[in-house]
């Protein structure tokens, strides 16, 4: 018995997929600005905007939100420096500078900030051995390389910065097990490993990628269930869906996995009552994993979805009309 999966309900006790319920859920999170959930999440809010509007997206709702409120957001979130911070008077981060910019493209929306600054901050983070701190902290992550190059991508300047020496950092991640973590010799996390082959595959290096060794390390991930975890004998959790299908997807290994399986863990994380997904069944919905409960959907093809770029987390369309291809493997 695996002390580190959970027992799914059973077939016909799995819900339909509420799409009206999750954009309701989604529409109406953070309307009473006292909620203790909404305002404990302030320092993380651009992030918030960001998995609500593209998880509206791929439902065909965005018009629901209130694209002029979030563009003068954006605005005012902008520093001198070109960086993006979570919230007004928060500091910038890479973090929230990507979510402000992926914001920005689903709205067509790019000219109301200033580019050419963001640009500037970006490449002000780059380290000489090729790394990116996330602010002027100090951290350094691979999931900051990630946020730099999608950042720079999505704005058409992904020559600003030193591509090999970025690439050569993340390479210099990665574990025996073909999988990476977030610095040299750190143990492998499917989340680093999505930053990791994302940034890969969007400066077109997943030619360096042990294909076979991280697919099936990948593979590992799924449980009995069907839910997928993050790390060994960690439990399942929706948000995995995402981060482990997705690297599937981009390096070509994605038949490995027993998608049906994962399909139902998936559904039997949505709330029937309030609408949202939880990070597992029975647990509170929250935004993030309703995006990431939808996204993994999406990549397993749900129809009644907008299909969902793997490497960019944001609708299909939106990167076509960017004309913006990032490397796949098959
Ligand atoms: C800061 N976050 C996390 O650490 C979550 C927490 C969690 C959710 N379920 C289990 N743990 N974990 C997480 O995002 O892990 C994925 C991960 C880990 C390392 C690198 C990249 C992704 C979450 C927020 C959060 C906090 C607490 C509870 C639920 C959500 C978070 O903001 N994650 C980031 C992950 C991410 C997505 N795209 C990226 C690109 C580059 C870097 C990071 C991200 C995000 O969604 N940005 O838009
Ligand atoms: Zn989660």
């Amino acid at each position: 018995l695996l002390m580190n999966d959970i027992v799914l309900p059973k077939d016909d006790d799995i819900p339909d997929l509420l799409l009206s319920k999750h954009a309701n859920f989604l529409a109406s999170y953070g309307n009473n600005k006292d909620d203790y959930e909404f305002c404990m999440t302030e320092y993380l809010r651009m992030n918030g905007i960001y998995w609500s509007l593209t998880a509206m997206d791929l439902m065909g709702k965005l018009g629901e939100m209130d694209k002029d409120g979030i563009i003068l957001f954006i605005k005012q979130c902008q520093h001198e420096n070109g960086g993006i911070g979570a919230s007004i008077d928060h500091d910038p981060h890479l973090l929230y500078t990507l979510s402000a910019v992926q914001i920005l493209c689903l709205y067509d929306a790019l000219d109301a900030i200033d580019c050419e600054k963001v640009t500037k901050y970006v490449v002000n983070l780059q380290n000489n051995d090729g790394s990116f701190c996330g602010d002027q902290w100090g951290e350094v992550d691979t999931r900051f390389s990630m946020c730099a190059v999608a950042c720079l991508a999505l704005l058409g300047k992904l020559d600003a910065i030193n591509i090999d020496d970025a690439v050569n950092f993340v390479i210099s991640c990665m574990n025996f097990d073909g999988g990476f973590g977030c610095r040299p010799g750190s143990e492998s996390h499917a989340g680093q490993v999505y930053c990791c082959v994302g940034m890969l595959s969007i400066t077109g290096h997943l030619h360096l990628i042990k294909a076979d060794s991280l697919g099936w390390w990948l593979c590992e991930r799924q449980l009995p269930s069907g839910g997928l975890n993050g790390r060994p004998e960690k439990l399942p959790d929706v948000c995995y869906s995402w981060w482990v299908v997705a690297s599937l997807r981009i390096i070509g290994r994605l038949d490995w996995l027993d998608k049906d399986q994962l399909r139902k863990f998936i559904m039997a994380c949505q709330d029937v009552e309030t609408g949202g997904f939880s990070d597992r069944p029975n647990d509170m919905p929250d935004p993030f994993h309703t995006l990431f409960g939808l996204a993994g959907l999406s990549l397993l093809g749900e129809p009644s979805l907008k299909t969902i770029n793997p490497v960019f987390c944001m609708p299909q369309p939106i990167v076509s009309r960017l004309k913006i291809q990032p490397q796949m493997l098959t």
